[in-house]
């Protein structure tokens, strides 16, 4: 967790402790020169600027980064949306400073020439409401320009705890947004990943408190990076089972054992429900499929749900597989409809002593908490929080900016991933992934995060849908190119720049990096 999420409470706290130690403005002056030198590499010499200002800080942040622009020989012109005057305290000190280096403010953007980077400093994180307006006006001709263009702090409109836009009024998108003190969850979920573009965090040199959420990073997968030891054989691996695929839905369960398979487990059994089963996958004979219920608690792990089904069977297998108390155990799909239509089987969950992992999408989701998806999306860290509660399980909530949540309220937020996930069968893949890394013996934030992580990277590069069975075995690449790309590493020291398959590495970091840090960098 190396990159955190600070929510907007903890940033209100930074700022109120550094206003007792630092000069009223520091931060702001920092922002407004971080933020300058980031945008003249984009620009040519004597480049020209628009900067959209509103009236409180996030426009004060414009003005500096204005006047820094200008000092560097950039033709620069603001724009005062909102009001006629700044009326926070920083902000008009910026603007004061803006005007008496004789820089040039309009009122409106109409009349303006083609900029060759605009920037939307109109709202940050004190937007809280539905843009109305000047604002949405400004934002209406922000979003048409053929610029750069570029936010600050948070897109113009946009909720950055949650990645929704405020009051569903579509604000500001950007092709980069500069986060200031602490990255925001809110750029990297929903309609905010869109809308932020490339993140960019300049710390502002201010060290910040250790939050309970932040970005899944190469600190938390790490492990499953590890090359193997020579000495092993299958057993050690682990065997995974997975329990589904009944009547018409055989291929969630082929999907979720092949994935199994594919990143590492030394064996996988399939149960099927389905009455009139395959005995074998001939698409991967390597599958052993059982053709008598499987001795369930003889396993390193279980995945339970793929294409299971609801009926009476499935719950029967469902409750088999809760009662192995001492046996890992991922449910997903059809398990989570289950265990939402009888609650008392969640109570069951509690009492498990070996780790549950729930992966729901967002209406899966809603219905395992009792309510509406909509209030589900509308703040994603919360609700996965709520349901590791109420079920003691650690929880993977899907979706753009998958979630992952535990019961101590630590939690994550996946930077991989993209549309082409959005096809049938990919969650499968998913919970195998989740049950490989378990079955051979990794601790469950690992499995759990490594997998989510592996899985979005698998398919960030896709242009077009992954089908998902191509996705597993793009993982499992994916992985033996980064254990590799790690192994040389380690053995050359450090080693020029790398390239993994179309992942761009530089020396050091074995993926790329979701944030860009610029600024002075604390670490
Ligand atoms: N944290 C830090 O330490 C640092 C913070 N910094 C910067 O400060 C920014 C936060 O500044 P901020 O608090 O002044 O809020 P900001 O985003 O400018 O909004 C201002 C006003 O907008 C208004 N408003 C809200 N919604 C609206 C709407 N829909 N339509 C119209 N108006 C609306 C609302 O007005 P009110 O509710 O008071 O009427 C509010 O007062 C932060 O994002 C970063 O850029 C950096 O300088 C460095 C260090
Ligand atoms: N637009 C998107 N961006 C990122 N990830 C996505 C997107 N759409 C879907 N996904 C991912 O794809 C997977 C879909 O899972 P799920 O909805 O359970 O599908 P299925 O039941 O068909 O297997 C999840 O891991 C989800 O996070
Ligand atoms: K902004």
């Amino acid at each position: 967790m190396s990159i955190s999420l600070l929510t907007l409470d903890d940033l209100r706290d930074v700022e109120r402790r550094q206003a007792s130690v630092l000069e009223s403005g520091t931060l702001m002056e920092r922002a407004g020169q971080d933020i300058a030198s980031r945008l003249e590499r984009e620009l040519p010499p004597k480049g020209r600027v628009t900067i959209l200002c509103g009236t409180g800080n996030n426009g004060g942040d414009g003005f500096t980064a204005a006047r820094c622009l200008k000092a560097r020989g950039h033709d620069v012109i603001c724009v005062l949306v909102g009001g006629d005057e700044p009326k926070a305290e920083d902000a008009k000190r910026a603007f004061a400073a803006w005007q008496a280096v004789g820089g040039k403010t309009v009122r409106e953007p109409d009349s303006l020439g083609k900029a060759d980077i605009v920037v939307d400093a109109m709202l940050g994180i004190g937007g809280d409401r539905p843009i109305r307006g000047e604002i949405l006006d400004a934002t209406i001709w922000y979003n048409v320009q053929n610029s750069l263009k570029v936010s600050i702090d948070v897109p113009t409109g946009l909720n950055a705890e949650t990645g929704n836009w405020n009051g569903r009024i579509q604000g500001c998108r950007s092709d980069m947004t500069i986060a200031l003190l602490s990255a925001h969850a809110g750029l990297f979920m929903n309609e905010g990943r869109d809308a932020a573009g490339h993140v960019c965090l300049s710390e502002l040199d201010v060290s910040i408190p250790l939050p309970l959420q932040g970005l899944i990073d190469e600190a938390d997968y790490g492990h499953i990076l590890e090359p193997r030891p020579h000495f092993c054989h299958k057993g050690t691996w682990g065997t995974a089972a997975i329990v589904g695929g009944d009547d018409g839905k055989i291929g969630a369960a082929i999907l979720a054992s092949r994935a199994a398979l594919r990143l590492g487990a030394g064996r996988v059994k399939t149960e099927f429900l389905a009455s009139d089963a395959p005995a074998v996958d001939p698409g991967c004979p390597e599958l052993m499929i059982a053709e008598s219920p499987l001795d369930l608690a003889s396993f390193s792990a279980l995945v339970v749900g793929p294409g299971m089904g609801t009926g009476e069977k499935s719950v029967k297998r469902l409750l088999d597989a809760i009662h192995c108390e001492d046996t890992p155990l991922v449910l997903d799909a059809d398990a989570l409809t289950i265990l939402a239509e009888k609650p008392e089987l969640q109570e069951e969950l509690l009492t498990r002593r070996a780790m549950t992992v729930l992966t729901p999408h967002p209406l899966e989701a809603a219905k395992l908490l009792r309510n509406k998806v909509e209030e589900v999306q509308s703040n994603r860290i919360f609700w996965a929080r709520e349901l590791a509660l109420q079920t003691g399980a650690a929880i993977v909530l899907k979706g753009t900016g998958t979630v992952v949540s535990l019961r101590s309220g630590h939690a994550w937020v996946n930077p991989t991933g993209s549309a082409a996930l959005a096809t049938a069968g990919t969650g499968d893949v998913l919970s195998g992934m989740i049950g490989s890394f378990i079955a051979q013996g990794y601790d469950l934030t690992t499995a759990v995060l490594g997998a989510v992580w592996l899985h979005g990277a698998a398919a960030q590069c896709a242009t077009m849908p992954v089908l998902a069975d191509e996705l597993s075995s793009r993982a499992a690449t994916a992985l033996g190119m980064l254990r590799r790309a790690k192994l040389r590493w380690a053995e050359a020291g450090s080693d020029p720049l790398s390239s993994v398959g179309t992942i761009a590495l530089q020396p050091g970091q074995l993926a790329p990096a979701p944030v860009e840090m610029i600024g002075k960098v604390r670490h």
